[in-house]
C-alpha cells in the first residue's frame, strides 16, 4: 500500500514537471492553481485493479505493467477527488470516477513518452448503457476525450478540447472491455491534432469507434469566461 501511494505521488510529480517544463504557462493563473496541490493528502489512485475488474481487463492491465518495466510505458495515476477546487465545490469530483466500483467508467491508462502515445484499458459499467446491452455514444465520448486529453496534456501542459470528431462503426457491449489507442499527431504553436482508435480488448479485432480532435493550450493572458 505503502509502496503503491509512493510511486503514484512520483509519477504525479512527474506529470506535473513534465507539464511545468514543456509548457511554462502551464503555470496558467487559475488552472494550475486548481490541478495541482501541494497538500500532503494522499487519495486512492483507482487506476488500480479492483474486484469489478474482468478477466480480460486484468489480463491487458498485467500486459501493459510488463511494458512498464523497461520504462518505455508508465501508468498514469487516477484519482477522484482533486484539492484543486474551492471549498464551495468540495463535492467536485472528476466525471470519469464518480461512480462505484464496476457501474461506470472503469479503467487505466498508459503513456509512451518516445512514441507520444496513451493507450486506455476501459470497462464500461451497467450504468452507461444506452441502447439496450450497449455502451452509450456519450460514455464512449467521454473516454476518447479522456484519453486524447491526457496525451495533449503531457507533452502539451494546460489543453483543453476544441473539436473532437468520432466515427462510431460498431456498437460496444456492456461490461465488454476495450483498448483506446491515441496518438499525438502534430503541434502547430498551441494547437496539438490528435487520433485514436477505439478496439475491442485482448484481440484488438473489431474496430468500435475512430476519433480525431484539437486540443489548444490555454493562453495565460486570456480569461476562460
Ligand atoms: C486535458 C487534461 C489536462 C490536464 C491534465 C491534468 C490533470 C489530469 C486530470 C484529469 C484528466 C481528465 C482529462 C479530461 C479531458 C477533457 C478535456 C475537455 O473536455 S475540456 C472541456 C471541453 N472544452 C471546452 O470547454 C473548451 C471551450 N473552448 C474554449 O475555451 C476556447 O475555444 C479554447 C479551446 C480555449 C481556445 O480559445 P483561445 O481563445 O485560447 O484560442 P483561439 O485564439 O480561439 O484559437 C487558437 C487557434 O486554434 C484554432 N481553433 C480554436 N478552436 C478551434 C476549433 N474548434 N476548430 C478548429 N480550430 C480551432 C483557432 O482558429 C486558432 O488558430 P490560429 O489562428 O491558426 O492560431
Amino acid at each position: 500500500m505503502m509502496r503503491s501511494c509512493t510511486a503514484a505521488l512520483r509519477t504525479l510529480r512527474v506529470l506535473r514537471c513534465r507539464l511545468e517544463g514543456a509548457f511554462p504557462a502551464a503555470r496558467h493563473p487559475v488552472l494550475a492553481r486548481r490541478w495541482f496541490s501541494t497538500e500532503k493528502v494522499i487519495p486512492k489512485d483507482q487506476a488500480l485493479p479492483n474486484p469489478s475488474w474482468s478477466k480480460d481487463l486484468r489480463l491487458l492491465f498485467d500486459q501493459f505493467m510488463k511494458k512498464c518495466e523497461d520504462g518505455s510505458w508508465e501508468r498514469l495515476p487516477s484519482y477522484k477527488n482533486s484539492k484543486l477546487v474551492k471549498e464551495q465545490l468540495s463535492q467536485a469530483q472528476l466525471f470519469t470516477r464518480g461512480y462505484e466500483d464496476g457501474l461506470g467508467f472503469e479503467y487505466v491508462m498508459f503513456y509512451n513518452d518516445d512514441e507520444k502515445r496513451t493507450v486506455c484499458l476501459f470497462q464500461g459499467g451497467p450504468y452507461l448503457q444506452g441502447v439496450p446491452g450497449f455502451l452509450h455514444g456519450g460514455a464512449i465520448a467521454t473516454m476518447i476525450d479522456a484519453t486524447v486529453g491526457v496525451c495533449a496534456a503531457i507533452p502539451g501542459g494546460i489543453v483543453m478540447t476544441a473539436n473532437l470528431n468520432i466515427n462510431f462503426k460498431r456498437p460496444i457491449p456492456l461490461c465488454s472491455v476495450v483498448v483506446i489507442n491515441s496518438q499525438l499527431d502534430k503541434i502547430e504553436g498551441r494547437k496539438l491534432f490528435l487520433s485514436c482508435d477505439v478496439r475491442s480488448g485482448v484481440d484488438e479485432k473489431i474496430l468500435y469507434s475512430e476519433a480525431t480532435s484539437l486540443f489548444i493550450k490555454l493562453d495565460p493572458e486570456k480569461s476562460l469566461t
